[in-house]
C-alpha cells in the first residue's frame, strides 16, 4: 500500500509550523534510525505531541505509526486520515490487541511512536511510565529512542484554552540516544532507565528554552519546581482522579 495520506498531512503541518513562525529546536534527530524497527518514546504535554514528536523523525525520513487513543479512529473525519496514517489504535480497557499490533509493526521495520505516561501530564514533568514501550522494544529487538517535547503546551494543553493561532512560539525537541533493549535484564529495569533518561532530556529543554513566561498570569506553562503555576506531580495525581467533564478541555 503506497502511502497516501502521510505526505499531504505532513506538508500540511509544515505549512502551519510556517505560518505560525514557530520557532522550532530540533536536537538529537540523527538517533532515529534511518532504515529498521525502532520505538519513539516521548513526554506528553500537548494534544499536538504527535506532530512533533513525528517531526522529530522526519530529518531521517521516516514515518511514525502513532498509538493513540481509539476515540479519536472512531470519529468521522479523523478516523480515516488515522487509519491511512497507519496509526495505532489504543484501547485502554484491553491493551493487549494494540501492543501486539504495534509489536507487528516494529518487526516489520517500522517507526512506533508511544507516551508511556499514557496521558498528558498536567505537571509539565515525567510523571509515571507504563512499561509497554520497553516491552515491545524487547520483544521486536529494536532500538528505544527517548523524545523530549517542550513548548507545545503552550499551544493546546489538558484544562486550558487552545491558542492555536499564537504565533512565534519556541518549541524544542530533543532527541536522546538509543537503548538497546538487549542492555536491559528486563523491561521495568528498561522503563526505570527511560524515566531516568527522559526526565534529563526534559530537564534540558525546559533550561535551554529561549522564552520566559512573560508574567504571573503566564506562568501556568511553567512546572512548579521551577516557580510556575502547573500543578505538583501530586496535585495532578489528584486532577487525574477527577471525574473528567470534557476530553478536550
Ligand atoms: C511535520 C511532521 C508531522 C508528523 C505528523 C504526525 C501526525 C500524527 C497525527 C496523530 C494525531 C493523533 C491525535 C490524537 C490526539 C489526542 O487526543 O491525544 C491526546 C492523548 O494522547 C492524551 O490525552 P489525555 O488522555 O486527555 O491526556
Amino acid at each position: 500500500m503506497p502511502e497516501l495520506v502521510y505526505p499531504p498531512v505532513i506538508a500540511t503541518a509544515k505549512t502551519l509550523f510556517r505560518v505560525l513562525d514557530l520557532r522550532l529546536t530540533v536536537d538529537g534527530d540523527h538517533h532515529v534510525p534511518r532504515t529498521g524497527g525502532a520505538v519513539l518514546a516521548s513526554n506528553h504535554v500537548s494534544y499536538l505531541d504527535f506532530i512533533f514528536c513525528g517531526y522529530g523523525a522526519h530529518a531521517s525520513r521516516r514515518l511514525v505509526r502513532f498509538m493513540a487513543k481509539h476515540d479519536v479512529f472512531a470519529h468521522k473525519v479523523s478516523g480515516p486520515l488515522m487509519r491511512g496514517m497507519k496509526h495505532i489504535p489504543v484501547n485502554r480497557a484491553a491493551g493487549v490487541g494494540s501492543y501486539n499490533t504495534a509489536v507487528d509493526a516494529l518487526r516489520r521495520g517500522e517507526v512506533v511512536g508511544v507516551f508511556p505516561e499514557a496521558t498528558i501530564s498536567r505537571s509539565f514533568t515525567v510523571k509515571e511510565l507504563k512499561s509497554g514501550a520497553a516491552r515491545m522494544a524487547q520483544s521486536a529487538e529494536v532500538p528505544l529512542v527517548p523524545v523530549a517535547l517542550w513548548g507545545t503546551q503552550r499551544l493546546w494543553t489538558k484544562g486550558r484554552p487552545k491558542t492555536l493561532t499564537r504565533r512565534h512560539t519556541p518549541i524544542t525537541i530533543l532527541l536522546g540516544e538509543p537503548m538497546d533493549p538487549a542492555a536491559y535484564p528486563d523491561a521495568n529495569t528498561m522503563t526505570a532507565e527511560l524515566k531516568t533518561r527522559l526526565t534529563a532530556l526534559v530537564d534540558r529543554a525546559q533550561q535551554e528554552y529561549p522564552d520566559k513566561p512573560a508574567g504571573p498570569d503566564d506562568s501556568w506553562w511553567q512546572p512548579a519546581h521551577l516557580g510556575g503555576t502547573a500543578p505538583t506531580l501530586q496535585e495532578a495525581a489528584e486532577l487525574d482522579r477527577r471525574p473528567r467533564r470534557s476530553t478536550a478541555s
